[in-house]
């Protein structure tokens, strides 16, 4: 009997180490037929209807506090990993079937389709997930492949650095933080070979495919339609810190550059360099491509001993750093599959009930914090790069987050649902796993950590550059308290800058840095040096500064 796989891509959008397609070589397939659905409540798909189908157009997708589920900048990222994806097959020989709408009624009529056109016996593989919207898609698909007596059904893991099956341990014993888990996976000999990228695969079946939705080849007019309800394409400026294209070719370009250049090399000073905020070399910006699938966390794994190996660094504190940044990234799908839905709940893993008065999605300060207008020059600063590139430094993250729950006492799903639409490496569990961390609900052991802006403005931002890329409005302010704290400039200036009206001068956001003292324990304060002086070495109560247990 004919065999047939069905692969059904999620959130693994590339040919290198792959497991599926390490399945295709090995097994005795006749047919090959990779599928992507856009997924219908996830993205707006309304726009790809056919005209004669308008009348099956679905509500506008919203989250539960009213921003899109993914914005226009993540979803044109998306099509450039999808086409970047259906190239490399096309050189294959083999065809990628596009599509959209609920995955498993859709697979339910591609299944229909290939058993109608004598396809045999079906195999459908795809990858494992830990979140649980995602887990509840692979039910509803398995449940397509059960009622089909002809269809096998596989998932399979590939998606974290360290493999589930070889921690040790069942997922309910998870240690509740970070570093007992980091130190029972270290020193990472567990991590798998990566695959090599196939270099041929089985014919596709010669069937076409149709439902309601038409997705044109042009990826150009593909994108397009997706923006057109999302407030249009966006046009990211030239000085993003990610202007790399979505795509497993832009992915293995990115790596290859990073490890570039011997002890010169950007992986060689990572540790230093990755508290950074301007130009994109000073950290390795893989993470969308970890994302969407197009770069395995593996594969940088053992290039990264291939780099070290070739210049002496083994042992080295940089590259070292960069799978402890990954081991975050395991770290928090495995804490998604632990805690279920508790990962999207108020009260967090912990269930602490640490604020009932959280404010909401229509308070000023939401609005103002997503705007990038509250008049703190560094939030305000990272909430417009956020807007305009889809992309934001740790660091940046870092200190909004502290900012929108700690200052301004806005829920934090507020704030994890923004960057959920805007981010282009939006990771359901990498994204409520660190908001619920820096709100004091999640895998943090302390739960008052808080970012003082002003500190943390002058220690990552001393001569304003970033404030003033962001804001340029403030670009001709010289004295730092202006540029940090925006209504601090004296009302003559502020005429001179042509500042006076703005918001975040007229009626800034101020939150706890409305406090004086608060505001004088920042260094462009007359004094400040002095005091920092005194405190060097030494975090003061709530305003330690280093990440997690860095
Ligand atoms: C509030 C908040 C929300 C976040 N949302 C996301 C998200 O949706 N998607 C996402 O990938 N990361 C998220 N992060 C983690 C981190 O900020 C980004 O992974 C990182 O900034 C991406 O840039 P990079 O690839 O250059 O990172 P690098 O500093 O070069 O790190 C290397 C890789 O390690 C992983 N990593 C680094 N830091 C973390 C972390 N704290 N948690 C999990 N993985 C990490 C990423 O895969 C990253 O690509 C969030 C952090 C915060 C504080």
């Amino acid at each position: 009997m004919a065999r047939t796989l069905l692969y059904l891509h999620r959130h693994d959008l590339r040919l290198h180490d792959n497991p599926i397609l390490e399945q295709i070589r090995k097994g005795q397939y006749d047919s090959f037929l990779p599928v992507y659905i856009f997924p219908a409540h996830q993205i707006e798909v309304n726009p790809l209807l056919r005209a004669e189908h308008q009348g099956k157009a679905h509500k506008e997708l919203r989250a539960s506090f009213g921003t899109r589920r993914t914005g226009n900048v993540r979803v044109s990222y998306l099509c450039e990993s999808l086409w970047d994806l259906k190239r490399s097959y096309a050189k294959l020989d083999v065809n990628m079937l596009i599509t959209a709408g609920k995955t498993d009624d859709v697979l339910k009529s591609i299944l229909d389709k290939l058993q109608a056109h004598s396809a045999g016996q079906i195999e459908v593989w795809l990858q494992k997930e830990y979140t649980t919207e995602e887990r509840e898609e692979e039910a509803a698909i398995m449940a397509v492949c059960k009622s089909n007596k002809t269809v096998a059904y596989k998932t399979v893991e590939e998606s974290t650095l360290v493999d589930i099956s070889d921690l040790g341990y069942p997922i309910d014993k998870l240690p509740n933080y970070y570093t007992e888990f980091r130190k029972g996976v270290e020193p990472l000999d567990s991590v798998r070979l990566p695959f090599e990228a196939p270099k041929h695969l089985p014919p596709s079946p010669k069937i076409t495919f149709e439902n309601e939705y038409e997705i044109s080849d042009d990826m150009d007019k593909v994108i397009e339609q997706l923006c057109a309800p999302l407030g249009g394409r966006c046009d990211i400026p030239q000085n993003t810190a990610h202007p790399m294209k979505g795509g497993e070719t832009a992915a293995i370009k990115r790596l290859e550059y990073y490890v570039t250049g011997g002890k010169s090399a950007p992986a060689a000073s990572y540790k230093t360099t990755r508290n950074g905020l301007l130009g994109s070399d000073y950290s390795t910006k893989f993470s969308s491509f970890l994302s969407v699938g197009s770069l395995s966390p593996k594969l940088i794994h053992h290039r990264l001993l291939q780099f070290e190996k070739e210049h002496n660094l083994e042992g080295d504190v940089n590259t070292y750093w960069i799978r402890f940044e990954l081991l975050w990234r395991d770290y928090f799908k495995f804490v998604a599959l632990k805690f279920g839905k508790r990962m999207f709940l108020k009260y967090g893993l912990k269930q602490a009930k640490l604020n009932d008065q959280w404010l909401g999605a229509d308070s000023r300060e939401a609005m103002r914090w997503k705007e990038g207008t509250t008049g703190v020059g560094i939030v305000d600063a990272a909430m417009r790069e956020l807007k305009a590139t889809g992309y934001l430094s740790n660091r940046a993250r870092q200190i909004v987050a502290s900012f929108l729950t700690k200052d301004l006492n806005v829920d934090w799903r507020i704030g994890a649902e923004y960057f959920e639409e805007k981010l282009i490496d939006h990771d359901p569990s990498a994204n409520y796993g660190n908001w619920q961390y820096q709100a004091g609900v999640g895998n943090d052991p302390r739960t008052s950590r808080r970012f003082n802006p002003a500190k943390q403005a002058h220690d990552y931002d001393p001569d304003g550059a970033y404030i003033k890329t962001w804001c340029p409005e403030v670009a001709k302010a010289t004295v730092s308290m202006n540029w940090v704290y925006f209504w601090t400039t004296p009302p003559k200036l502020q005429q001179t800058l042509g500042i006076a009206g703005l918001e975040g001068v007229r009626d800034p956001v101020k939150g706890l840095c409305g406090d004086e003292r608060e505001r004088n324990s920042g260094r462009g304060v007359p004094g400040y040096r002095k005091k920092a002086r005194r405190h060097e070495g030494r975090p003061r109560r709530g305003e330690r500064t280093a990440s997690y247990d860095s």
